[in-house]
């Protein structure tokens, strides 16, 4: 048995990681300038838009690829050159890359790879931000790691896009299809075994639909095959490293010592494979709980009870955290309601599964600054430049 991500799901990387390149690819052609109005007969205006110049990647383990392809494709498409520095994890993905960049013939010294070992990243991270050369940081990471290049990059005043860490609310209310509900909770917590930064972290529920809800969420937890990833039966396999399952497990230790009750899984899955965890349900947590108040990135799934829209709002908006969230809801009015509350980038209303190279993909608050993909992904690496052209002759 080993350890990594679903075989299905690394091969569904693969071409979500192409689509960023074809997208950006053609977005190329529309990164049109602007004619301003002419209103003093002897003047000219136009904005020029034009390349920031080196772009400084740093990109995460869970989606080795993907998180590489939807910054380089629109670096590219600005007419940018590239330094990707890929997690330490996940060098192999960024190397792959890179060789492929070399058979399509991109030229020499545009899209850059430097690996290293977690021991130096900190000092990659260093070079990156405060190199005069480098004009853009583009990363994609922890809010904690995120924070520290922000700060750093201030003493060359970069362009900074940061997608960083979330902990997405669910929320299911009375009105919703259970039945569709539970099995979307599934498809977005125990994605990638949990580790996807638009999982469900939070799953609030209504009270009138809390045991119903809670039942259908278990049948369908149950059902999840968690296998060699390698294997074509395998729905959920390992998390990444000692670490991660350290985190996994002191989570739910502290839930079920604050008053939590297991639905379901709740431990190690020796037999599996060292990184293995059963996929889990715990009930009646509280917002004291550290697998409510922080990202869990693994696949544990806290439910809560709720009263009234109000109470889940201020549940949902409590974190300084805002990535994504969902609401299940048959209400239309509620659907946008809340849709419009939610202090979030990205929300997702009766589905969970929201993202692919067309929508603008990105957080508020903690979770980051800037969009990828869509076409505003392009212009975290444009800079615009007025041209004022004087002294034309009107005769
Ligand atoms: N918002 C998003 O789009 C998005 C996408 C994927 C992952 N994430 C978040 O990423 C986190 C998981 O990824 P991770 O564990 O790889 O994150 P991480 O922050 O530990 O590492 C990310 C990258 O930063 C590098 N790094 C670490 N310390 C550094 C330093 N001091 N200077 C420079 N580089 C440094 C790592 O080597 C790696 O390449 C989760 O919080 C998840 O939510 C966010
Ligand atoms: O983990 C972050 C990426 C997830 C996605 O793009 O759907």
């Amino acid at each position: 048995m080993v350890d990594g991500k679903p075989l299905h799901e690394a091969k569904g990387e693969v071409k979500y990681a192409a689509s960023f390149l074809e997208w950006f690819s053609e977005e190329a052609k529309r990164i049109n300038g602007e004619v301003l109005p002419n209103i003093e007969p002897h003047l000219r205006r136009f904005v020029l838009k034009q390349p920031v110049g080196v772009c400084g990647m740093i990109t995460p383990w869970n989606f080795p690829l993907a998180m590489i392809t939807r910054k380089v494709a629109p670096a590219l498409a600005a007419g940018c050159t590239t330094v990707i520095k890929p997690s330490e994890e996940t060098p192999l993905s960024a190397l792959a890359f890179a060789q492929l960049v070399d058979e399509v013939q991109v030229p020499q010294g545009v899209v850059n790879v430097i690996t290293c070992s977690r021991n130096n990243a900190e000092l990659a991270g260093l070079l990156l931000c405060t190199s005069p050369l480098v004009r853009n940081i583009s990363f994609t990471g922890s809010t904690k790691v995120g924070k520290w290049l922000l700060e750093k990059s201030a003493s060359t005043v970069k362009k900074v896009s940061l997608e960083l860490g979330g902990n997405a609310p669910f929320i299911v209310f009375d009105s919703a299809d259970v039945k569709l509900a539970a099995d979307k909770a599934v498809k977005s917590r125990f994605r990638n075994a949990g580790q996807t930064c638009i999982c469900a972290e939070r799953i609030l529920v209504q009270e009138n639909v809390y045991e119903s809800f809670i039942d259908e969420f278990k049948k369908i937890t149950m059902a999840l095959r968690v296998r060699d990833p390698m294997s074509s039966e395998c729905d959920m396999s390992s998390l990444i490293n000692e670490q991660a399952l350290a985190k996994v497990e002191d989570h739910v230790n502290d839930a079920l010592l604050n008053g939590g009750k297991i639905v379901c899984g709740g431990k190690k899955l020796s037999s599996n494979g060292s990184l293995f965890y059963e996929p889990t349900i715990i009930r009646d947590c509280t917002t004291n709980m550290k697998c409510i108040a922080e990202e869990t990135f693994g696949p544990v799934a806290p439910v809560i009870k709720f009263k009234t829209e109000e109470e889940a709002l201020l549940l949902a908006n409590s974190r300084n955290s805002g990535l994504s969230g969902y609401i299940f809801t048959n209400n239309m009015s509620q659907s946008w309601r809340v849709a419009e509350r939610l202090e979030v980038g990205m929300v997702g209303v009766n589905e969970s599964v929201i993202t692919n190279e067309m929508v603008p993909f990105g957080g508020i608050k903690e979770s980051g600054l800037g969009r990828e993909g869509s076409s505003h992904g392009i212009e975290e690496y444009i800079e615009l430049k007025l041209v004022c052209i004087g002294a034309l002759e009107n005769k």
